[in-house]
């Protein structure tokens, strides 16, 4: 049952017990000299069954498994209700239930096919509809500034779920951008975030969005008072705001607190979480950016691999399978942390959105039914694009002392084949070669071999690729947005399938709250040391020693 402890599941006990007896045989290098068959055997294409054409091929071959340790996978994954859990998702039912909230992010891109009962499901293609009304007089120069002029430039002012999409898939999507639309994304309370922005910006050309779910964030909402207060330093005019500041939330009556009226609100509903956003309303600047179209055939490429995720049996299921691989790592070998390493540079924030995606919601250490887990849950996510990774951490992920499961992902094709696809060419041997390297190292004989007779003993043995260390490799045609989006799914629903396993709630994030809570109460103590009351010692002294050098 969900919310139960994962460790009280038998196949849990049975991976411990396969692991304590077969993990030091679970070697890479005789499991494929074994099995002539090991790649058809351990790797998988996806293909969408209908929307736009999304093919990948998933290859988890190169990961310390056999056919038993993934079949007590997969028997943990029916043990811990995953399927019954994924269709409660899917129908609506309060999954989130220390918010008592559905969780339905697949409706945000279902286009007809699953009939969901939820408040609001039915709004769903009403607010796209505004959504490409919008990009198109936008992006047509239909929508002018309060002088007559069009806009030029996008300033997304959110932060967390309310950024961390938008600037990763408006990177991911360069390629489909309109190069004559600058857009920014203003996330930082630092005012180095906004300072730097509004100095390249003109109000008369600048449209901000406001995105905050809640519109009560402290970053976004004291970040929307400084542009409007520098956009109004131009304008004067408060009838202006209404050409310039359009606002995604579900908090109409803050919004129009903050002077933005009903009509420039794009709305959305309690059960869309903030990292599961991109996929509504908080994607209009993706939609302004790439054009409706492109951002439709997103969310359809995701709508794909929910669908997959629905109807596939759990063998063959992807983003199951991504999970429990994950789960083998995390639980049985210790690993800390997962790396996700995109050969793409314009998926160069990958990482950084799923850190959110990943860490927000996996990051729990209380069951849903109120336990202390006594096993690892949701790993630290990292990564970065490769080749620049290539030069700064894989060292540690070659010859460290630690085990990095990784995902490498890369584009057959590239949308800039310059100098005849030869850079391309040279980023993907790299992606071919790196999970080589990592699975099968370098012996001590062949590095014996290479540097001669007369070369010392420390020489030879800091050149040794111990090798069996394991990882994804996810290889698909070219970085269009429906294969973005079949992308994000499959993570998304990797996450889901790791929680219910976990027996955590994926959907609240309740950790963010304390720091929120003191800074507050910080922020009222700042300005004269005897007000700095109720800390400890070290928070005393750090914010006496600020105290020194305060200013207006
Ligand atoms: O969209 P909002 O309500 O401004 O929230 C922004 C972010 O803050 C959090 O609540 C906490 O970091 C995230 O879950 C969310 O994505």
């Amino acid at each position: 049952m969900s919310g139960k402890l994962a460790s009280e599941y038998p196949s849990w006990k049975k991976l411990q017990q396969i692991f304590d007896s077969e993990h030091s045989k679970l070697v890479l290098k005789d499991l494929f000299a074994q099995d002539p068959e090991r790649f058809a055997k351990f790797s998988r294409e996806y293909s969408s069954s209908d929307g736009p054409d999304v093919t990948f091929l998933l290859d988890y071959s190169k990961n310390l498994i056999t056919q038993p340790v993934l079949d007590t996978l997969f028997s943990l994954v029916r043990e811990a209700e995953v399927e019954k859990v994924r269709d409660q998702m899917f129908a609506g039912e309060h999954i989130n239930t220390s918010e008592d909230r559905a969780v339905l992010h697949v409706a945000l891109r279902n286009f007809n096919d699953f009939s969901i009962q939820e408040e609001g499901v039915d709004e769903v293609a009403g607010v796209l509809a505004h959504i490409k009304e919008f990009t198109d007089a936008v992006r047509s120069g239909e929508w002018k500034g309060y002088t007559g002029k069009t806009i030029n430039t996008i300033v997304n002012i959110g932060i967390g779920g309310s950024d961390l999409g938008p600037v990763m898939v408006t990177e991911a999507l360069k390629a489909y951008a309109k190069r004559d639309l600058t857009a920014h994304f203003v996330s930082n309370i630092d005012g180095t975030h906004l300072a730097e922005t509004l100095r390249v910006s003109d109000p008369e050309r600048t449209l901000f969005i406001i995105a905050s779910k809640t519109f009560t964030t402290q970053e976004t909402i004291t970040n929307a008072e400084s542009a409007r207060d520098w956009f109004l330093a131009s304008a004067k005019d408060k009838a202006h705001v209404a050409k310039h500041f359009v606002a995604l939330s579900t908090n109409t009556k803050a919004v129009t607190a903050f002077g933005i009226s009903e009509s420039n609100i794009l709305p959305f509903w309690d059960w869309v979480g903030g990292r599961y956003s991109l996929w509504s309303a908080i994607g209009l600047s993706i939609a302004l950016v790439i054009g409706y179209n492109h951002f439709e055939e997103l969310l359809k490429g995701a709508h794909g691999v929910d669908k997959h995720f629905k109807e596939t049996p759990i063998e063959q299921n992807l983003p199951v399978i991504l999970a429990v691989l994950g789960i083998w790592y995390n639980d049985f070998y210790g690993a800390q942390t997962h790396a996700l390493l995109p050969y793409d540079q314009y998926l160069h924030k990958f990482a950084d959105y799923f850190q959110q995606g990943d860490m927000e919601s996996n990051g729990k250490f209380i069951t849903k039914g109120g336990q202390r887990v006594d096993y690892q849950t949701g790993p630290i996510i990292w990564g970065a694009a490769g080749t620049n990774g290539q030069h700064s951490f894989y060292q540690l992920v070659h010859q460290g002392t630690k085990i990095i499961p990784a995902d490498f992902i890369a584009p057959a094709t590239t949308h800039n084949p310059i100098s005849h696809s030869k850079h391309h060419r040279i980023l993907l041997s790299n992606f071919f070669a790196q999970p080589e390297a990592l699975a099968f190292g370098k012996t001590e004989e062949e590095v014996r071999k290479e540097v001669g007779a007369g070369a010392s003993e420390a020489l030879v043995k800091s050149k040794v690729f111990e090798g069996n260390r394991p990882s994804n490799s996810i290889i698909f045609p070219l970085l269009t947005p429906a294969t973005l989006g079949a992308l994000i799914a499959l993570y998304e629903h990797k996450i889901f399938v790791q929680g219910v396993v976990w027996g955590i709630n994926s959907f609240d994030q309740m950790g963010v709250e304390l720091g929120k809570v003191l800074a507050k109460n910080i922020l009222a103590q700042l300005e004269k040391p005897e007000d700095v009351k109720g800390h400890d010692s070290s928070t005393t002294g750090l914010i006496h020693y600020y105290q020194k050098f305060r200013k207006e």
